[in-house]
């Protein structure tokens, strides 16, 4: 499959690009965990054992899984020379800025990581100063730091493969992350999506080089013409106005409204995909602490180049009527219940992911919110999430989908 094809939430999913987390998850510790955002520290283990069970039932749906970290190694084997030019990239955007440690730091990674894969997972694992050979410099650093100090920061949020890049249509958006933390994995993406056979043609919407910040985690295809966008703790208003320039001056988009909801700034909601997600033609999960008066910008082509919003002021379900084409059900988080909403939409209970129209993964830990699922005639395709919850994402943060078929 060439390129990308994703016009909505629901459709048929073809192909999936998920992380199956590793070694970077070793490198959390206490008291790094508020800068790498987590709220905890996952049994490795155990995480990597819900992501197979969660890749396996992806699987049986008739899904193609392909991993990030193949991809990666598949660009880079694309072009002998890329894998110096990444290395260079990756040790700089670590914030290693001395010749000499950019060369320890490049000869151990091709003396001990020489095949492709294995230097991309080291990469996203990071470096502490005791693995690197010991020198004899006379240099402060090797005299007073502390041997085990991280000297190339881990990404373990890149099984998060919603964030760093995201598909709109035909077209992919690189993005600019909020946090340092996450920026740096984005630099996979741009690798992947200018030079991997499969994906090098796919036009992109968004750098990872400009200057506001937006995560693929706020974009929801609602359909072939229809983009929703979260103005929230991840994603800028100026971010939102540059990307619908860019996408409706493509003459291949057929995209040509785009709807940036404001939603609070807070941890709990820091992605549009947090609070709501669609399940079926005309359902959506949500945390009910949205519902009520929601402001939404509509933003379309003017016709000349530029673009006109107009603000509307309505409660969310009828936006998503209008807009989806037909009257839509709101099917809240935790039932009626406000401690169970609040508890299930901590760990994920919105945050499904969309097999198909009606079936959708979801975390086991979010029973109460899988019940009224079930009431509501969903298929839910239940996955173990003891661990992989405690990085703050479920099955739709964990998945960028690649490919949906028409609906
Ligand atoms: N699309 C999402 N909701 N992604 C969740 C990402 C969670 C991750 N720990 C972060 O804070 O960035």
């Amino acid at each position: 499959m060439q390129g990308v094809n994703v016009k909505s939430e629901i459709g048929n999913l073809k192909k999936v690009i998920l992380h199956r987390p590793g070694n970077e998850l070793l490198n959390l510790t206490p008291n790094t965990l508020e800068e790498l955002l987590f709220d905890d520290i996952p049994f490795l283990e155990v995480a990597q054992a819900e992501h197979d069970a969660f890749a396996d039932i992806l699987r049986n749906e008739g899904v193609e899984v392909v991993y990030l970290e193949d991809l990666m190694a598949e660009a880079l084997d694309t072009d002998p020379a890329l894998r110096e030019q990444f290395l260079n990239q990756w040790i700089y955007e670590a914030g290693i800025r001395t010749d000499l440690y950019t060369d320890i730091i490049k000869d151990y990674i091709n003396s001990e990581y020489a095949a492709t894969k294995d230097m991309v997972m080291k990469t996203m694992a990071g470096i502490n100063l005791q693995e690197l050979p010991q020198q004899h410099t006379n240099l402060l650093v090797d005299m007073v730091s502390d041997r085990t100090k991280l000297v190339c920061a881990p990404m373990p949020n890149l099984y998060f493969t919603r964030d760093p890049f995201n598909m709109i249509g035909n077209g992919v958006g690189i993005n600019r992350m909020y946090s340092t933390t996450r920026n740096r994995e984005t630099i996979y993406g741009s690798y992947i999506f200018n030079y991997h056979p499969d994906f090098k043609d796919v036009p992109q919407y968004y750098s990872r080089e400009n200057t506001f910040h937006i995560e693929g985690g706020d974009v929801l295809n609602i359909n072939e013409h229809v983009l929703a966008i979260g103005i929230s703790q991840r994603t800028e208003p100026d971010a939102i106005d540059q990307l619908a320039h860019n996408v409706f001056s493509d003459e291949t988009s057929t995209i040509d409204t785009i709807l940036a909801f404001n939603i609070p700034v807070s941890r709990a909601f820091m992605h549009l995909d947090t609070v709501f997600t669609q399940i079926d033609y005309d359902k959506f999960t949500i945390h009910p602490g949205i519902m009520g008066p929601l402001t939404v910008f509509e933003i379309t082509p003017d016709g000349n180049g530029g673009t006109k919003i107009r603000e509307r002021d309505e409660d969310l379900e009828s936006i998503l009527t209008e807009y989806v084409g037909q009257p839509v059900q709101l099917i809240p988080c935790g039932g009626g219940d406000r401690i169970a909403a609040e508890r299930e939409q901590w760990n994920d209970g919105s945050n499904t992911l969309c097999v198909r129209p009606g079936t959708v993964v979801v975390y086991q830990r979010n029973n109460v919110t899988n019940d009224v699922l079930y009431k509501n005639g969903i298929n839910c395709l239940v996955m173990p999430s003891a661990e992989l919850s405690r990085g703050r994402g479920g099955p739709r943060c964990m998945s960028m989908p690649a490919w949906r078929e028409a609906l």
